[in-house]
């Protein structure tokens, strides 16, 4: 019976494997959870600390009507990272639920400097005066110490390049009705900031992630972070650019100036991005060296339309499909003064769906 101490030895040892191995996993556990706590505390923190101190102001509007400056500070102090929507360049986006039938999305900037303060207030103001179906309502904001916090309107149907790009295998392909109607909606969002609105609005950052969809898949033209108010009579603006790569006019790489033009060529991308379902910075835009203009040239003048479409789009009239891609090619001339203004770029694709009719 020499093996029996062995026996006893193995069976002590793996006990003792198994105990140990029990341990370190509750361990490793503990960590992650006090990790996650400790990054929740932090960004309550961070919001109570701001929200401390700050001045918060809420337009009036029927969706914030029932609500006080104070009672929203309150909500907004519940914030946590579990209620974060997205992120982006210049913050993170988080739902606020207010009630059954009401939702914010609260955007938190990081702070610039204080001397900018007055004149970013001035902005917030009319930026909260700009009411239409096609753009995102602002509904407040709070200024404080180290944060900003914008008050916006709550799209549920997320981002357009969320749809178009999103890897989730339960998101249905858009088909082409949604696409043109999202395309059309967002045009108008952004004819009526150069055309209506007083003083003209250059919005400088019009890519697929901007524009955001309602309960009814409207388009709704979102971020005025980077927007600059120009006076009525100027046709630019010249601040350095801060757009985004892919979807910027190539004369901003020359002059730096952002103008309606540029907001032009950025809506032409999203429009190429609505047809070919890739991103502007897709290789197969970039196929020996050409640029994206050179290339939506190309297809048109070789009636390649339909082979360029998106794969995912079973099924689509091909007329409507072909003059959509003439009205992107217009608005991604490389001469700004050749690229038609907001208003006609909005009625040639209103005239679209008279093709069918
Ligand atoms: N009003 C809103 N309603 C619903 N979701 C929103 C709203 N605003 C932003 N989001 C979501 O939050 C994400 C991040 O938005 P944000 O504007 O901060 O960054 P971005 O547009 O993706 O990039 P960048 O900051 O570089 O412009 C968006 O992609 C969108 O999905």
């Amino acid at each position: 019976m020499a093996g029996s101490p062995v026996i006893a030895l193995y069976i002590t040892i793996c006990c003792l494997a198994f105990v140990m191995s029990k341990i370190i996993i509750s361990f490793l556990l503990y960590k992650r959870w006090a990790r996650k706590r400790r990054i929740i505390e932090d960004s309550l923190s961070a919001l109570t600390c701001l929200l401390a101190g700050g001045r918060m102001v809420v337009f009036r509007s029927p969706a914030a009507q029932s609500l006080s400056s104070k009672a929203l500070m309150k909500k907004t102090m519940k914030l946590s990272n579990k209620d974060i929507i997205g992120s982006g360049g210049f913050g993170t986006v988080y739902r606020l639920p207010v009630d059954e039938k009401t939702a914010f999305a609260v955007k938190r900037l990081n702070k610039g400097n204080k001397d900018t303060d007055r004149g970013f207030e001035r902005e917030l103001q009319a930026m909260g005066d700009i009411k239409h179906r096609n753009i995102v309502s602002l509904h407040g904001y709070y200024i404080a110490a180290q944060f900003n916090l914008l008050i916006y309107e709550l799209m549920p149907n997320g981002s357009l390049d969320t749809l178009l790009h999103g890897k989730s295998s339960k998101q249905k392909p858009l088909d082409w009705p949604a696409r043109y109607r999202i395309a059309v909606g967002a045009a108008r969002g952004i004819s009526y900031l150069h055309h209506d609105c007083i003083p003209h609005i250059i919005h400088r950052d019009i890519k697929s992630s901007n524009i955001l969809l309602d309960r009814n898949m409207e388009a709704r033209v979102s971020d005025f972070g980077l927007a600059t108010l120009m006076h009525p009579d100027q046709t630019h603006v010249s601040t350095i650019v801060a757009g985004t790569f892919g979807y910027l006019a190539p004369e901003y790489f020359d002059t730096g100036r952002a103008t309606t033009k540029g907001d032009v060529y950025s809506f032409g991308v999203v429009l190429l991005e609505l047809l070919t379902g890739k991103r502007p910075t897709d290789e197969s835009f970039i196929e020996e060296g050409a640029k994206l203009v050179t290339w939506v040239k190309d297809v048109v003048k070789d009636e390649r339309q339909e082979q360029a479409v998106d794969s995912t789009l079973s099924c689509f009239p091909t007329e409507e499909v072909k003059e959509a891609f003439r009205i992107a090619e217009k608005c991604l001339e490389s001469d700004p003064s050749k690229r038609p203004a907001m208003a006609e770029v909005l009625k040639m694709l209103e005239q679209i769906s008279s093709l069918i009719n």
